[in-house]
């Protein structure tokens, strides 16, 4: 159970200048079976093309025909819920099962079972998580103690396996339409120290007493879940429940919200393939609001590169005599002040070039 202290529901609740967001119409669609092996070339270009027009559009968009067997979602959809369900302390002591052991002893490592608070620099939202390594086999890292816990591990893999593999199908045609070679994008994430991780959030129903209290208090009534951030990481892939909640800012910094959609898979473009394109695919703003009414469940395989990896603009990207729009930096430079700073914060801008 998430559990508010006084003073923190101002923290999470949005100004009551902030509107519901408006549901976006036409989400992008990309149907993976019709870009693959069994597709046409014709559907493998019209698909690629399509990806790399919302990638510059929104830096979003959704992912049908992808083959992830709708009976793993189910299950690990099930297995979420039971997990959040347990007693609080089973939920902390689940740290065992996502951070290593040296990282844990010195509370140094951002994974593992949390409540309220997203990462260490004071964001509170509505929603707790458990946030797993992946090693380059898919596995979340390492062995958890109880029985249970290992079934769930294990159902991770699986599932991890399945959603990687189809997040390099959709990078394989990232790259394809830019012009690329095919593993351009996806050799970054199948490195054997990839930076990959995966995110099990929980947002339960926005308190009531606590909601009427802020209106009260002149809110509208709107909690965040998870604060405006970008991701990170090169891609991200999500799948939730039936569940609304999930919002994106368009390039004029309105935000609207996405129909939910358990069946499909949506894609953010990172921070990390923001940079690669030299500014031409957009890491997408994004953010949860709480349903006042059923929980969210969502699932998030973030793929990165490796710690010691080079990031810079693609020479392609760049083209002859065209600049740079960012820095050379490592990848463990970028997530170090990435983790310095509050989720909300522009952290590409400390990569900028001038010029
Ligand atoms: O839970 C969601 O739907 C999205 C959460 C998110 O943006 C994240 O974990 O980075
Ligand atoms: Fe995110």
């Amino acid at each position: 159970m998430v559990v508010l202290a006084q003073g923190e529901l101002e923290q999470i609740a949005l100004p009551a200048v902030q509107k519901a967001a408006p549901p976006l119409a036409d989400v992008p669609e990309i149907d993976l079976a019709a870009a693959g092996a069994g597709g046409s070339a014709a559907g493998r270009a019209a698909a690629a093309k399509a990806v790399a027009a919302a990638c510059e559009e929104h830096g979003f968009f959704k992912v049908t025909g992808h083959g992830v067997a709708s009976g793993l979602l189910a299950r690990v959809e099930a297995a979420a819920a039971d997990f959040f369900a347990l007693p609080q302390r089973e939920k902390e002591a689940a740290m065992a099962m996502a951070m290593a052991p040296a990282a844990a002893a010195a509370g140094s490592s951002p994974f593992g079972y949390a409540s309220k608070r997203i990462g260490s620099n004071g964001d509170l939202g509505w929603v707790e998580y458990l946030l797993l390594g992946v090693t380059a086999a898919g596995a979340p890292l390492p062995v958890p103690s109880s029985a249970s816990l290992c079934a769930f591990r294990e159902l991770l893999d699986e599932y991890t396996v399945a959603v990687r593999r189809m997040t390099c199908e959709v990078l394989e045609l990232m790259a394809e339409a830019l012009g690329m070679e095919k593993d351009e994008f996806t050799r970054l994430v199948l490195e054997e120290d990839s930076d990959s991780m995966l995110r099990v959030n929980h947002y339960p129903p926005a308190p009531r007493p606590e909601l009427k209290q802020q209106l009260q208090h002149g809110g509208n009534g709107r909690v965040t879940g998870f604060g405006e951030h970008t991701d990170p990481q090169i891609i991200s892939v999500l799948r939730s429940n039936a569940t609304s909640g999930l919002e994106i800012a368009l390039r004029d910094g309105t935000w609207v919200s996405v129909p939910p959609d358990h069946t499909s898979f949506f894609v953010n473009v990172g921070d990390a393939l923001q940079v690669l394109t030299n500014g031409r695919f957009r890491s997408v703003r994004h953010r949860v609001m709480v349903n006042s009414v059923r929980s969210r469940v969502s699932v998030i395989f973030f793929g990165g590169p490796a710690p010691g990896k080079t990031l810079a603009p693609l020479p392609r990207m760049v083209g002859e005599g065209g600049s740079s729009r960012y820095r050379e930096f490592t990848w463990r430079e970028y997530k170090a002040s990435a983790y310095r700073t509050k989720l909300a914060e522009n952290r590409l801008c400390h990569f900028e070039t001038t010029s």
